[in-house]
């Protein structure tokens, strides 16, 4: 009778084990096309985490509609934040991440496996499970690079690492990260790299901490991911020592039609600028990485529209990235939670026999 598991490789008595992290992120088009565009965006936009309409209505319009018109003009956006040799910037900063906190980790004396995934597109949550998995490991964390928990995000990734869970017969200790948001080294990061700006180009009248938004409904719905994100952003003023005045927490990327949380970002900058700001510093505090969302809404749109309203200045400061600071703070957070998981360097000795008996015998013993 066929099983209904993938495949498992034989069984192998005193194989080394092996502990990994699998750093998660959303995702991005595989190209700045509308058919790539298209491809990503059903994907998207067809989980139900993110969209908690119900199949029967939400079908037609995402397929008659959505998919039919905004693939093009995602498409157009993606290709003015588009690199010519490392593509999409999202892809580009997490890729980064992966390798740096690979390294960070080595020389703290953690050998484990580090690997990215993207929720949606590529490389996917499964295919990064399974070649850890081919690599010996097992036991693995899952680290959302989403400071904060949302169940359209954070518990997005963990849907996907359960079904992917659902189809092995051996499946590895898995741990997940729910949240970092009030992480000392987080926010230590984020004023670091705010510093650094003030430091090289001045500091403008008033600081906006923007934030990707969610529907409302979410909040009333017992989701945190709005009073983590209000945590984050007191936490990140504190430790600049800005008084309330001197800083505003705003929700951006708003879709649809629904009311999302507010106040909007690119309102509230207008009506900044109207009253008579006439300089801004924006950052993202929620997004690890450039995107679309920050490097063409906030640096393009919204600049615009602050400009275009009687500001004067608008200063985009740059997510985390690959900031020596954040990958230390990704650092210590894995190590944190991977307290009590072997991670010493495995005895070369016994890697290679592992290896010989998982080549040569085959069978288990
Ligand atoms: C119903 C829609 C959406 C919800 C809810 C949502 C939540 C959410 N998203 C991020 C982070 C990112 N979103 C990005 C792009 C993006 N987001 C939506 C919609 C929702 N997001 C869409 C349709 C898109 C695609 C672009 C577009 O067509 O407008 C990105 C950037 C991806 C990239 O390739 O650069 C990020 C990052 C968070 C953190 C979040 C909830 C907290
Ligand atoms: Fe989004
Ligand atoms: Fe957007």
């Amino acid at each position: 009778m066929p099983s209904r598991f993938v495949p498992e490789p034989p069984f192998i008595h005193g194989q080394v084990p092996r502990t990994a992290v699998l750093l998660c992120n959303l995702g991005t088009p595989d190209a700045p096309t509308a058919p790539a565009v298209r491809r990503y965006l059903a994907q998207f936009l067809g989980d139900d985490r993110v969209v908690e309409i119900p199949k029967l209505a939400w079908w037609p319009i995402l397929h008659g509609i959505i998919l039919r018109t905004r693939p093009a003009k995602s498409a157009a956006k993606y290709a003015t934040v588009w690199h010519p040799q490392d593509g999409s910037p999202l892809a580009h900063w997490t890729a980064r991440q992966a390798l740096l906190l690979r390294g960070w980790l080595g020389e703290a004396g953690q050998h484990v496996l580090v690997r990215h995934a993207m929720r949606y597109g590529n490389p996917s949550i499964a295919s990064e499970l399974d070649a850890l998995k081919a690599e010996g490991a097992t036991r693995i964390l899952i680290l959302p690079l989403y400071p904060q928990y949302s169940g359209t995000t954070t518990a997005s990734v963990f849907d996907a690492v359960y079904d992917w869970a659902r189809t092995q017969r051996h499946i590895p200790e898995l741990r997940f990260v729910n949240r970092y948001h009030d992480d000392a080294g987080y926010i230590d990061a984020l004023a670091r790299r705010i510093e650094a700006h003030w430091r090289d180009a001045g500091r403008s009248a008033h600081l906006v901490m923007s934030f990707h938004g969610v529907p409302e409904r979410t909040l009333h719905l017992g989701d945190p991911y709005h009073c983590e994100s209000h945590k984050t952003g007191r936490l990140l003023a504190e430790r600049l020592g800005l008084a309330p005045s001197q800083y505003t927490i705003t929700f951006q990327s708003r879709f649809g039609k629904a009311k999302w949380l507010e106040p909007y970002t690119e309102p509230t900058l207008v009506a900044m600028a109207q009253r008579g700001v006439q300089s801004v510093d924006v950052v993202c505090p929620g997004f690890t990485s450039d995107c679309l969302e920050t490097l063409e809404e906030i640096n393009q749109e919204a600049r615009e529209a602050f400009l275009h309203a009687g500001g004067k200045a608008f200063a985009y400061i740059p997510c985390l990235n690959d900031s020596a600071p954040w990958i230390t703070a990704l650092s210590q957070l894995t190590q944190q939670h991977l307290a009590g998981w072997p991670t010493a360097m495995p005895d070369a000795a016994a890697l290679e026999r592992s290896a010989q008996r998982a080549r040569g015998m085959g069978a288990a013993q």
